[in-house]
């Protein structure tokens, strides 16, 4: 547990955590001394001469005085540790995770990231403060204690020895079965999280649909699954806790009644008896209380091993010497990637001149996106190569890269803030005037005309109070204000309004006779008949290429794609009918 822990801080909060749980333990440990100080002094207390008590009662005052002062000091250091550690546990998580590549980010771990982030950080970091004192306190403290015995009764010493040992399994077992429980709590509450926050996103579908009951059927699967392994987790967590509970009882009996059996025997003298009695039930409340912290323990734990495993995954390497790209020249090269095992490119091979728009076309699933992806090295490639100028996007560095490629995906992500701000994204340092030209460009500038605070209107989260179409004008004023020569353009596969769609063509167009690489990752004929070339994807490769006139005579796979959309656009128009 400590090594994960010291793990999760990093190397800079190691140390002084390290230090912080020392001296927890060094703390139990002089307890330990203090609870034994205590059978010299009571067995002379109540023998026949109790005068000679008081040397061991001065060394228990000591012992205790130190005792308080150093609890005093490592409470205090426990707490900023503490306080630190949160800090630092997000510090690490935020600078790790940026240097993830984007293809890290799915859905689904981005509802664990934030899990991780909240929950798991909190319970990671009442862990100096709440949880290992006291543990501490059960498992330092009784052994330094039982050590100390062996200089009164070795026989005592040895049950006690015996007794812990025992106990010690027995919490084992318990805390790991909770532990284990939470684990299995915790993946299906994430599921459920994902499942609400999907419910809540799909309500106009949903609604539009007249399904809302039967779209419910995922999360009440997910609240189901989630309540069952609740209700496993109570299970296994209360017989586990009652049994170790009785464990620590039935040793205090035994301890109990082995030490009279000693007493009435005549073997041990009747004061140090008493004393033995005295810290044998001393003992109880600590011993006792270590099961609901182990608990807390195992969850803690389950919580790190989840930062770890967010800290473990792997950036794609950087070059130790990045070269720059020669040129705007766009290459696939015999290229094939899959997604966990699942092979999507298989043999990719693809030229985009500077200069000219080549659209991506072919049926779902082709592979359009990933393509794009692997250009801005959201991935690497399994195998072969796709270069940039002529140098492998291995090879770029990522920052030069970011610079010589621009994209505007379907999805278009909004900061909360004014319109202004989410363009400068792409430069912080653009001027009004330069914000101007890119609006011009893109169409941004009639939104922001009718937007009731022009440039500084916030967006809402998310871009919420944008429409779909406003949303990507503000997209592809980035793209424009980022000046890169590579741009590629990942066409809205939804319903854009005419003068949107004709934007987008005008502006694909645009960029390319200003020398630039286009890539349009086309879904609309208008957007096709006006590349310079097309590639037809399908099955992970390069089905069928050239210009549009050239791919319409050939009369093939191409061709056949546009007359199956052309005839899906016709029924959705008669459908639309009344
Ligand atoms: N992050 C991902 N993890 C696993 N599989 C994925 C991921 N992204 C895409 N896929 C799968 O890879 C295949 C190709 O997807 P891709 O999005 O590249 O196709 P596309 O040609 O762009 O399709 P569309 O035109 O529908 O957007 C699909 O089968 C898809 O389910």
């Amino acid at each position: 547990m400590i090594r994960a822990f010291l793990r999760a801080v990093g190397p800079d909060r190691a140390r002084p955590l390290a230090a912080a749980l020392a001296l927890t333990a060094f703390v139990s440990a002089v307890q330990g001394v203090v609870f034994a100080l205590l059978v010299p002094v009571l067995e002379r207390l109540l023998g026949p001469a109790p005068g000679t008590a008081a040397p061991w009662a001065l060394a228990l005052a000591a012992a205790t005085a130190v005792y308080a002062v150093l609890r005093a000091a490592s409470l205090y250091l426990n707490f900023r540790v503490g306080g630190s550690i949160s800090r630092a546990l997000h510090h690490r998580l935020g600078d790790h995770v940026v240097r993830l590549p984007l293809g890290w980010f799915t859905g689904a771990r981005l509802g664990e990231l934030n899990r991780i982030a909240t929950e798991g950080v909190s319970r990671t970091t009442s862990l100096p403060v709440h949880t290992y004192p006291p543990l501490a306190d059960a498992v330092v403290t009784p052994v330094v204690a039982v050590a100390a015995l062996a200089l009164f009764d070795w026989r005592l010493s040895l049950a006690c020895a015996a007794a812990l040992a025992v106990l010690w399994m027995v919490f084992d077992l318990s805390s790991d079965a909770v532990g284990r429980g939470d684990a299995a709590r915790d993946a299906v509450a994430d599921e459920a999280a994902d499942r609400v926050v999907e419910y809540a996103r799909a309500q106009p579908v949903l609604r539009a649909f007249g399904r809302d009951e039967r779209g419910r059927t995922s999360l009440d699967r997910a609240l189901a699954a989630e309540h069952r392994t609740a209700r496993t987790l109570l299970f296994r967590a209360v017989p586990a806790l009652f049994a170790y509970s009785f464990a620590v009882r039935a040793a205090l009996t035994g301890i109990l009644a082995f030490t009279l059996h000693l007493a009435l025997g005549g073997t041990l003298a009747a004061p140090t008896a008493v004393a033995l009695l005295v810290l044998a039930v001393r003992f109880a409340h600590p011993l006792s209380a270590a099961a609901e912290h182990g608990a807390s323990l195992r969850m803690a734990v389950n919580g790190l091993a989840r930062i770890n495993a967010v800290l473990d995954a792997r950036p794609l390497p950087e070059p130790a010497e990045p070269t720059p790209p020669r040129g705007a020249l766009v290459e696939f090269d015999a290229v094939r990637f899959a997604y966990d095992g699942e092979p999507v490119l298989d043999g990719l091979s693809l030229r985009a001149e500077p200069g000219t728009v080549t659209a991506l076309v072919g049926p779902s699933g082709a592979g359009k996106t990933t393509a794009a992806r692997l250009l801005a090295r959201f991935h690497d490639a399994d195998a072969g190569q796709v270069r940039v100028g002529g140098v492998d996007v291995r090879d770029i560095g990522g920052e030069e890269l970011s610079r010589h490629v621009a994209v505007v995906f379907q999805d278009v992500y909004l900061f909360d803030a004014t319109v202004a701000d989410n363009v400068r994204v792409a430069d912080p340092g653009a001027t009004l005037e330069d914000l101007e030209r890119v609006a011009a460009r893109s169409g941004l500038d009639r939104v922001v005309a009718e937007l009731p605070r022009g440039w500084d209107t916030r967006v809402g989260d998310g871009g919420t109070s944008l429409s779909g179409g406003q949303r990507q004008r503000v997209s592809i004023a980035r793209a424009l204000l980022k000046d890169a020569p590579v741009v590629v353009l990942d066409e809205a596969s939804a319903a854009l309004d005419a003068e949107n769609e004709a934007l987008l063509t005008a502006t694909a167009v645009g960029l390319a006779r200003e020398g630039r690489t286009v890539l349009v990752i086309a879904h609309r004929p208008a957007t096709v008949a006006a590349a310079d070339r097309i590639a037809f994807l399908d099955g992970g490769r390069v089905a069928e290429e050239g210009t549009p006139g050239e791919l319409l005579a050939l009369d093939g796979r191409h061709a056949a794609h546009v007359r199956a959309r052309e005839r899906a656009r016709g029924w959705r128009i008669t459908a639309a009918r009344p």
